[in-house]
């Protein structure tokens, strides 16, 4: 394939879990189409040996990012491939992302072997879910149900599900594509019904500051809608704290047309003891740098205030 840059030698550093190697080797093809030399070194981080507590008590996202970082800053590795979901709003010094992939599916996924959807299970069901947002917007949707925390990675949460532990399960739509599990969805949630998280179903690549070569090798990948569209939906969880332990939904579109430069903002914040209704804004501006995207996203964090949410 064509190439201005000289080829470079990379390695990916990766976790190991089958969603991780995919996102990686998703990031090495498209670096080997543009001529480059890719491999993968494959890692354990603490966010994959603790299983049994939920994510946001043990440290959140910077969990499963530190080792992969270390890798970087030794050189045994050059970049790490994120799901932006995962990705604290603030990268330790000397790192930062060098592109944003264009977005899959954004929204979350309703798995169950017996019901169809969240309107057919039977009052108190028990519905599974790894996070506070999904928990605090199932709450809202049905009162009624009773919802249990539920980790570990994909394949184990379905195996806790067809073991019988849940009626249902929420997770997000693009991992189970990604890993052809596809079928397993017996609806996608419309984000009317259930708002994502801020970069859900994004990509982002990590490098080091000062590798300005590889940085620029990165942008024939980068996706300028989907940089901008999770610039302000990380701009509200920045603004809220931006940590898991906040249960909070932030996700942009483009206004209708696709030539639009108009990005409509919706998020909603949720009280962790559930003694608070849902707090809910929106904002729609012309953006067309990051700049506009992040004040976007400031815009919405002042009405999530106003109306009660706090960080
Ligand atoms: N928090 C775990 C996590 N991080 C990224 C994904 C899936 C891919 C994505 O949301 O971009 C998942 C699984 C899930 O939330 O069900």
């Amino acid at each position: 394939m064509s190439n201005n840059a000289s080829p470079l030698a990379l390695t990916i550093a990766t976790r190991e879990s089958r969603l991780a190697l995919w996102q990686a080797t998703h990031v090495q093809t498209l670096l080997l189409q543009r001529g480059h030399r890719v491999q993968l070194l494959g890692m354990t981080t603490r966010g994959d040996q603790i299983l049994d507590r939920s994510l946001s008590k043990v440290g959140g996202k910077g969990l499963f990012v530190k080792e992969l970082e270390a890798a970087l800053l030794e050189g045994r590795a050059q970049l790490a491939v994120h799901s932006l979901k995962d990705v604290p709003m603030d990268l330790p010094a000397g790192f930062t992302l060098a592109c944003v992939l264009p977005r899959g599916n954004p929204c979350d996924a309703f798995v169950s072997p017996r019901y169809a959807s969240l309107d057919a299970l039977p009052h108190g069901a028990c519905v599974g879910t790894s996070s506070l947002r999904r928990q605090v917007l199932l709450h809202h949707l049905r009162p009624d149900l009773r919802i249990k925390p539920l980790r570990g990675n994909l394949d184990t949460r379905l195996r806790k599900l067809d073991e019988g532990q849940f009626d249902a399960i929420v997770l997000a739509a693009t991992g189970l594509e990604r890993l052809g599990l596809q079928a397993r969805i017996r609806h996608i949630f419309t984000p009317e019904q259930m708002l994502p998280a801020a970069g859900q179903g994004a990509l982002g690549v990590e490098v080091r500051s000062d590798d300005a070569q590889l940085i620029a090798a990165l942008q024939p990948l980068a996706d300028a809608p989907t940089w901008l569209a999770t610039a302000a939906e990380r701009a509200v969880s920045r603004g809220l704290g931006g940590s898991c332990s906040v249960p909070l939904a932030a996700h942009a579109v483009w206004a209708e047309g696709g030539t639009s430069d108009q990005l409509w903002l919706r998020a909603a914040w949720g009280d962790v003891h559930g003694r608070q209704p849902l707090v809910q804004a929106q904002a729609r501006a012309q953006v067309t740098s990051t700049a506009q995207a992040e004040a976007l996203g400031e815009q919405v964090v002042a009405q999530l205030r106003s109306a009660g949410a706090a960080a």
